[in-house]
């Protein structure tokens, strides 16, 4: 098996004073609305401290000025529940490296019918895209947003497996053998990358799966989905940008979602040492800068 973290280092930008702000990456997340504003703060922070320049939050209005509130470091539009959502988030698509869809997005109607647009638009444009939580919800009500799209990743936690699986595959899910599960889901999706996420994060390509099972802890609060699919967001777009050469050949999805697997769990194993059982999300996003350093820079 090829060595992941080596990968994962081809594909980390280099730190030069030769580059301008946003070079090195302007990450997008689309959610929040009223019941949820920590998880696309979580999302976009961890874009931000994994190393992305600038991080734009797509959410509802009531939900802007929350976010805005925990960080002055969050560009916020609160245009998603606006009736001209997809024009006003289409005008920042030229400018975005990759989107997040879902943290924090909820199940309004009138969200997700702006959040399909959205994905349209995106797509249009060749964005890479992450889909996460609601956004999952969104793909299981109708597939074919998704389908065959080569730039998604979708990151379902063990529920959202479950009921994509309900929404693609015919057949009841053999809980015995996940590797062939995350397979098939990912074959079902036509190829789109599949991060299962649980003890061991499964990743597939349709092609082949490979595992993250970098040591975390036994702490399970809420948010720490959120701390993934915003540094996904990130390395999605680094892997990319790198290329099969950087990734020798393994499909550069794959690499960026082992990355922001093996991250989340080494900031949660890290948390963990100094907190315990009162470790959270904040305390883990606190970690990203030191457990960036030790998995992957030399
Ligand atoms: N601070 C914030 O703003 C945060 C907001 N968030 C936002 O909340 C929204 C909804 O997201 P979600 O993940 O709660 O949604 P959903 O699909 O209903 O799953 C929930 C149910 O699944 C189950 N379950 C889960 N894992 C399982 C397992 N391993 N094994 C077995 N069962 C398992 C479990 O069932 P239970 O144990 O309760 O029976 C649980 O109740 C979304 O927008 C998200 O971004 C979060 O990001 C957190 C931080
Ligand atoms: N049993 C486990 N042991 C170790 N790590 C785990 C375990 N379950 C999940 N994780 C890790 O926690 C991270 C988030 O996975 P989780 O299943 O909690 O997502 P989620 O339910 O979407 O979270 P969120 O609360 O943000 O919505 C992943 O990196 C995953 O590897
Ligand atoms: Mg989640």
């Amino acid at each position: 098996m090829e060595n992941f973290f080596q990968l994962v280092k081809n594909i980390v930008p280099a730190l030069t004073e030769k580059k301008h702000k946003g070079q090195d990456g302007r990450i997008g997340i689309v959610g929040g609305c009223q019941e949820y504003t920590g998880a696309p703060y979580f999302a976009a922070m961890s874009a931000l401290k994994a190393g992305a320049d600038l991080s734009y939050v797509f959410c509802a209005r009531e939900a802007a000025p929350v976010i805005k509130s925990y960080s002055p470091e969050l560009i916020v539009h609160p245009v998603l529940d606006s009736p001209n959502a997809v024009q006003e988030v289409k005008k920042w698509l030229p400018r975005l490296h990759a989107l997040v869809v879902g943290p924090g997005l909820g199940r309004d109607d009138l969200l997700l019918k702006n959040v399909k647009g959205i994905l349209e638009a995106s797509k249009a444009r060749d964005i890479p895209i992450v889909i996460d939580a609601d956004g999952l919800w969104l793909i299981a009500q109708e597939p074919a947003l998704i389908q065959g799209y080569q730039k998604a990743i979708l990151t379902p936690n063990h529920m959202e497996f479950s009921r994509l699986w309900e929404a693609v595959v015919s057949s009841p899910v053999d809980s015995s053998d996940d590797h062939a599960s995350v397979l098939r889901l990912s074959q079902a999706l036509g190829n789109v990358t599949v991060v299962q996420k649980g003890e061991h994060d499964l990743i597939s390509d349709g092609q082949q799966v490979v595992r993250c099972s970098q040591e975390g802890s036994s702490r399970r609060c809420g948010g720490q989905g959120d701390l993934l699919s915003g540094s996904l967001g990130l390395m999605a777009h680094w892997a990319l940008l790198a290329g099969l050469e950087k990734t020798n050949g393994t499909s550069p999805l794959l690499v960026a979602a082992w990355g922001a697997c093996s991250l989340t769990r080494q900031c949660n194993h890290q948390a963990f040492q100094k907190y315990g059982r009162s470790t959270t999300t904040t305390d883990m996003i606190a970690e990203i800068g030191a457990a960036f350093s030790k998995l992957f820079e030399t």
